[in-house]
């Protein structure tokens, strides 16, 4: 028991020094918060069997159990955020099923603590029921993760809650045969054995399953551009030739609109950088909120956009031009204390657009247009 709790504490400082802290998702810092409550627990319950007295073996053990169980709930958390199938605000059913256990186990422990069996089924039990929850989160179809540190954490958690469960029967049922936690009884023979090996596999795993979530973020950082969160113009061109190829290939209407701040650099200077920034994030939550899902937006430059419309012809377009220059004015207004402006070029696919070149290119020039027409216009482009 001290060898294992020597082992999970190792564990639980090697696995913030390797991830850090600071700069790991959400997702592994419930993984280390996981494993730093698992060792608190088993510090707990190593010095609960140090004391004599009655009180301090009541209030350690019930921390433990506590601690134990609270590391099951958080470890469930780290798995539904890696898989995807939660998010950081998760209110889901699972996941106040999780806590209630860890709330009424803990109570229920402590109230319950001079009866042996009641105690002992009890701990167990739900340990063992949140052990199967961790399993089955881990279990569930995820694509894009990798299958196999989620293979390892639910054959782990499986079998260490078949050996919990057994123990809370023995624990319950046939007290005289296990009499205590330390006891030599075989089930402890075996879940020494067992739970120094699922330690170790279960570290391995949660690294895995670190190593993912980072390589996730660095691509996401790759094709993202950071101050608007929209696609930066390698990423946007990328999928905007996929885009217009498909177009091109089902003769789909499609319309490439660029965009330009007026004035932008007035904005600077006038209002401070930041404020410049503000508002380059609210033209990309502009777009956001009016573009449809098949749509394409991207940061191309310092202070202009494009946006690829899909099965759109110019009148449809140009309504959406309307649409987003006035949710701007109203937004800005409010948000910034100044109206900001745009001016936009808008170019359908013709015949004549072999390549996405041809298209921006077209769309650029009525974008020229635009600016010297005195700004704050859409101008289509010709054919
Ligand atoms: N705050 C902020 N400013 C940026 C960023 N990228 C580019 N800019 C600024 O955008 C301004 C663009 O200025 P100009 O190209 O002269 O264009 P403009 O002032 O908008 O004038 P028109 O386009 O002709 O209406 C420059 O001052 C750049 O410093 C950015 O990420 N943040």
């Amino acid at each position: 028991m001290v060898a294992f709790s020597v082992n999970l504490f190792a564990g639980a400082i090697a696995l913030p020094t390797i991830m850090g802290w600071r700069r790991i998702g959400i997702a592994a810092r419930h993984a280390v918060l996981a494993t730093g409550l698992q060792a608190l627990g088993w510090l707990c319950l190593v010095l609960s069997t140090l004391v004599r007295n009655e009180w301090p073996d009541r209030l350690l053990s019930t921390l433990a159990m506590g601690a134990m169980s609270a590391s099951l709930v958080t470890l469930w958390r780290a798995i539904r955020l890696w898989t995807g199938h939660g998010r950081p605000d998760e209110r889901s059913l699972g996941l106040i099923a999780l806590w209630l256990l860890t709330g009424l186990m803990t109570l229920g422990y402590g109230i319950g603590f001079t009866s042996y069996p009641w105690r002992v089924g009890l701990a167990n039990g739900v340990l063992g029921l949140q052990m199967l929850m961790v399993a089955m989160a881990a279990l569930t179809h995820s694509p894009g993760t990798h299958r196999g540190w989620r293979a390892v954490i639910a054959a782990s958690m499986a079998i260490m809650a078949t050996i919990t469960f057994w123990r809370g029967i023995l624990g319950a049922f046939f007290t005289e045969s296990y009499p205590f936690l330390t006891a030599p009884h075989p089930i402890n023979q075996l879940s020494a054995l067992v739970s120094s090996v699922v330690l170790l596999l279960n570290s391995m795993a949660l690294l895995m399953a670190y190593r993912e979530e980072a390589e996730r973020q660095l691509r996401e950082q790759a094709i993202t551009d950071g101050l608007t969160g929209l696609l930066n113009r390698r990423a946007w061109t990328e999928r905007a030739e996929v885009l217009l190829a498909d177009a091109r290939r089902y003769q789909q209407p499609l319309g490439l609109m660029m965009i330009d701040i007026d004035h932008f650099k007035r904005v600077n200077d006038e209002h401070g950088h930041a404020r410049g920034d503000q508002a380059l994030q609210l033209v990309a939550r502009m777009l956001h909120e009016q573009l449809r899902s098949g749509d394409l937006a991207g940061r191309y430059g310092g202070e202009e956009f494009c946006v690829l419309l899909t099965h759109t012809r110019e009148g449809p377009a140009l309504s959406l031009d309307q649409r987003l220059r006035q949710c701007l004015r109203l937004e800005s207004e409010q948000a910034l204390g100044f109206v900001l402006e745009y001016s936009a070029g808008l170019a359908a696919l013709g015949e004549n657009d072999r390549t996405l070149d041809d298209l921006l290119r077209r769309a650029d020039d009525a974008l020229y247009e635009a600016k010297r027409a005195g700004r704050a216009q859409v101008v289509l482009a010709a054919r």
